[in-house]
C-alpha cells in the first residue's frame, strides 16, 4: 500500500543490527513505513531464513515478514548506505557490536538504540555506551522506547513509541522513518528519561512476575505498579530526566504493557522466580533476553551513589540473591515506619526539573 508516509521514506536506506524478536519486528515496522531495510543477523541461518523465506521462526513464529525486507550476516552489506542504524542487540553485547560495526559506519549516520538495559560493568545507559565507544556527537545518538511487546507489533496490533534525540530535528527524522500504519512514533529530546523508562520498567515487571508466581492478586500488583512508577520517576529525575517523560509512553505506558503481558520476558522470569526457581534455573529456562535481571545490580549501584532508596528494586535483588522469600516481596504492605509516611504519589523534588526547564525555556525566548 502506498501512503504519504511510504513516500516520505522512499529511498531511505536503514539498517537494523540484531535479528531477535525486537530487531526483526522493528525491521518490519521500518519496511511498512516505506524504508529500504536490511537486517543483520549474527547467525547465517537466521539471515538466510529471513532473506529467502521471509520468516524468523525462532523469534517470531507464524509471522510473515515483508517481501522487501533484506537480511545478511555481513555487517558491511547491512550498513552500506544506511543513514539510520537501529541497534537491537542485548545490552551486555552492545559495546562489542558497536566496535564491530565501526569500520563500516558512514560518519554522518545516526545510531538509534532499541535496547532496554544498562551495561553491568560500567552502569552506563546505552546512549552513554554509544558515545563512549564511538565518540559520537549527541546529535548522532537516538533512542526509541515505549510499550512495544514485539509479537503484538509483528501482528500489526496498534501501539506507539517515542523517538528521542538531543536534537529535535534528528528525533523527527528517526520518528518519520519508524512510523508505520500500526506504529505511531512521537518525539522528545529527553534521551535520559526515554532510556531509563525502558530500563526501570523491567525491574518493576520482575517484581510483578514474582508476586504473580507467589499467587498474590491484583491489589498487590496495583500497589507495586503505582509505587514502581514513583520509584522510576525519582531515579530518572535524579539523573536529569523530565518527569513528564516517565508519565508517557516510554515510562508508564511501557510499565503497564510489561507488567500486564504474559509475553513479557521480564514478567515471565519474575514469575518463575516467584514459583521457586533459582536465578540460574530461570536463566536456563528463558530462551530470550530478560534485561531486567542484569540491570538490577547496576541500577541499585547508581541509586546508592545518588542516595536514592528504591524499595521495590532492592527487594527484587534480595529475592534474586535468595536473601528474601518471594512471598515477602511487597515493600509498601509491610512497612516498619515508626510514624506513618505520606503517600507522595510523585516524590518530592521530582518536578523541580520541569520548572527549571520551563524557566530556561522562558529565558531562552527572552534572550
Ligand atoms: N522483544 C521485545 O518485545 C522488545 C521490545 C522492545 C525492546 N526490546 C529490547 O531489545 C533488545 C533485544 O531484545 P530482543 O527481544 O530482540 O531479544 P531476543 O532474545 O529476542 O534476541 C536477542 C538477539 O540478540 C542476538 N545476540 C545474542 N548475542 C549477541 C551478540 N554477542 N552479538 C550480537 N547479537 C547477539 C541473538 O542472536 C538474538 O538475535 C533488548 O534490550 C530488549 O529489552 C525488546
Ligand atoms: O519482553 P520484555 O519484558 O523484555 O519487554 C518487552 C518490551 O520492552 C515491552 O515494551
Amino acid at each position: 500500500m502506498v501512503t504519504g508516509r511510504n513516500l516520505r521514506n522512499r529511498g531511505r536506506r536503514v539498517a537494523v543490527i540484531g535479528a531477535g524478536s525486537w530487531g526483526t519486528t522493528f525491521a518490519k515496522v521500518l519496511c511498512d513505513a516505506g524504508c529500504d531495510v536490511t537486517v543483520w543477523a549474527r547467525r547465517r541461518e537466521v539471515a538466510h531464513e529471513i532473506q529467502v523465506a521471509k520468516r524468523n521462526t525462532q523469534y517470531l513464529a507464524g509471522i510473515n515478514l515483508p517481501k522487501s525486507l533484506k537480511a545478511t550476516d555481513d555487517l558491511s552489506v547491512a550498513l552500506r548506505g544506511a543513514g539510520l542504524v537501529f541497534l537491537a542487540v542485548p545490552s551486555q553485547t552492545l559495546r562489542q557490536n558497536l566496535l564491530d560495526i565501526e569500520p563500516y559506519l558512514d560518519r554522518r549516520s545516526v545510531l538509534v538504540s532499541l535496547v532496554k538495559g544498562v551495561e553491568k560493568t560500567t552502569t552506563m545507559r546505552m546512549s552513554q555506551v554509544m558515545a563512549d565507544t564511538l565518540d559520537l556527537d549527541p546529535t548522532r545518538i537516538g533512542v526509541i522506547s515505549g510499550p512495544n511487546i514485539a509479537l503484538e507489533i509483528a501482528k500489526e496490533q496498534p501501539t506507539g513509541g517515542v523517538a528521542s534525540c538531543a536534537d529535535l530535528t534528528v528525533a523527527q527524522e528517526i520518528a518519520t522513518a519508524a512510523s508505520a500504519p500500526y506504529f505511531r512514533t512521537y518525539v522528545n529530546t529527553d534521551v535520559v528519561g526515554t532510556e531509563l523508562g525502558g530500563v526501570l520498567k523491567n525491574l518493576i515487571a520482575l517484581a510483578i512476575g514474582i508476586v504473580d508466581g507467589v499467587g498474590y492478586g491484583e491489589n498487590t500488583k496495583a500497589a507495586i505498579i503505582t509505587r514502581g512508577i514513583a520509584e522510576m520517576t525519582q531515579f530518572s529525575v535524579a539523573h536529569g530526566a523530565d518527569p513528564a517523560t516517565l508519565s508517557g509512553l516510554a515510562g508508564l505506558g511501557d510499565l503497564i504493557a510489561t507488567c500486564q503481558s504474559p509475553l513479557s520476558r521480564n514478567n515471565t522470569a519474575g514469575r518463575l522466580i516467584g514459583q521457586g526457581y533459582t536465578q540460574e534455573e530461570t536463566r536456563e529456562q528463558m530462551q530470550q533476553v530478560a534485561e531486567g535481571i542484569t540491570s538490577v545490580p547496576p541500577v541499585l549501584e547508581l541509586a546508592r551513589e545518588l542516595g536514592i532508596r528504591m524499595p521495590i528494586v532492592e527487594q527484587v535483588q534480595m529475592v534474586l540473591d535468595g536473601r528474601m522469600a518471594p512471598k515477602d516481596l511487597g515493600p509498601h504492605l509491610a512497612t516498619e515506619d515508626d510514624v506513618p509516611q505520606p503517600e507522595q504519589a510523585i516524590p518530592d523534588g521530582a518536578h523541580e526539573g520541569t520548572w527549571r526547564r520551563l524557566l530556561n525555556r522562558l529565558k531562552g525566548t527572552q534572550a
